[in-house]
C-alpha cells in the first residue's frame, strides 16, 4: 500500500506572522514513542520553519480503548520525555494527561490555545490518523484551532480528507516502517527494538519490563509510584 506522491506546496500554508510563535502539536499514544514519530516531526518542522514541536502523549485514546491495553500514561509520558530531550526545539506537554479522561483534540489544542496564546499551531497526523479524523469529536472545529499537516507513512495509503472548510497539507516523509504494536510484539518475543526507538527508550522498556507480554497487564496494576516516578518492582 503506497501513498500517492504529494509535492509539498508551502503556498498553502499560514505565513510566518511577525511576534507570533510556529508551534508544532504531536498528539499520539506514543506507546512507545519511536524514531517514525521523531522523523515526522523533525521533517514537518523544516518543511514549515516550526519554531518548536511539542509532543502530547494522550490520556486515554477512545478509539484505541477495547482494541488493547494501553500503558500508563507515566510511563508513555516518561519515554516521551526521554526520546525528545536531545532536541533543543522538542518539548513535551503533559496536557492531554492532566485533563483525565479521554482525549480529545478539539481539548488539547484548546488548552493549548490558553496555554500559548502567542502561538500559531500546526497539528501533525500520520496517515492513519488523518484519514481518521472526520471521526474526531467535533471535528468541523478544529481546522480554526490548527493548521493540520498529514504525512505520508508505509502501510497507509495518506488519503485527501477534501474538507472544504480544511486548513490542511499533505506531505511526504521519509518513510520509516515503524509501528508502536511491532514494537510492542517484539519486545514481548524479546526480539531486538535498538535502533527502532531512541537507545534510552530501550533502556526504559527493559528496566520497567514494559510489553514483556502483549497482553500484559496495565503498569498500574503492576508497580507503584515514589514522587511521581515509578518504582521498579525488585521481587
Ligand atoms: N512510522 C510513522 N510514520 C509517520 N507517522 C507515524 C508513524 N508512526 C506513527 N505515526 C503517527 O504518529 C501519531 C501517533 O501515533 P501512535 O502513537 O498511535 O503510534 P503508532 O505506531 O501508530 O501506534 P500503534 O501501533 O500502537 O497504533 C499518529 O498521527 C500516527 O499516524
Ligand atoms: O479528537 C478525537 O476524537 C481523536 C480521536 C482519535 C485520535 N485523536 C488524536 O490523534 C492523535 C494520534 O492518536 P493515536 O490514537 O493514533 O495515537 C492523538 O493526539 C489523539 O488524541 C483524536
Amino acid at each position: 500500500m503506497n501513498s500517492p506522491t504529494f509535492k509539498f506546496d508551502a503556498s498553502f500554508v499560514p505565513p510566518r506572522v511577525e511576534g507570533r510563535t510556529r508551534l508544532g502539536v504531536m498528539g499520539g499514544t506514543f506507546d512507545p514513542i519511536h524514531h517514525g514519530h521523531l522523523v515526522a516531526a523533525s521533517e514537518v518542522a523544516a518543511l514549515l520553519d516550526l519554531d518548536e514541536v511539542v509532543f502530547v502523549p494522550t490520556g486515554q485514546p477512545w478509539q484505541k480503548s477495547g482494541k488493547r491495553r494501553v500503558s500508563d500514561a507515566e510511563h508513555r509520558y516518561l519515554m516521551t520525555v526521554i526520546a525528545t530531550a536531545s532536541n533543543p526545539r522538542f518539548t513535551v506537554s503533559r496536557v492531554d494527561i492532566d485533563r483525565g479522561g479521554a482525549t480529545y483534540t478539539i481539548d488539547t489544542l484548546t488548552d493549548l490555545h490558553r496555554q500559548r496564546p502567542n502561538s500559531d499551531l500546526f497539528f501533525i497526523t500520520g496517515a492513519d490518523a488523518m484519514n481518521q479524523l472526520m471521526t474526531w469529536k467535533d471535528s468541523e472545529k478544529l481546522w480554526d484551532l490548527a493548521y493540520f499537516v498529514g504525512v505520508t507513512r508505509p502501510g497507509h495509503v495518506l488519503e485527501d480528507p477534501n474538507a472544504e472548510s480544511g486548513r490542511y497539507s499533505l506531505m511526504e516523509v521519509p518513510a520509516m516502517a515503524i509501528s508502536s504494536t511491532d514494537i510492542r510484539q517484539r519486545a514481548a518475543e524479546k526480539k531486538p527494538v535498538w535502533y527502532l526507538v531512541p537507545d534510552g527508550v530501550v533502556q526504559y522498556i527493559n528496566k520497567y519490563a514494559l510489553y514483556s507480554r502483549e497482553d500484559s497487564q496495565s503498569f498500574t496494576e503492576q508497580h507503584h509510584y515514589e514522587d511521581g516516578l515509578p518504582v521498579v518492582a525488585t521481587d
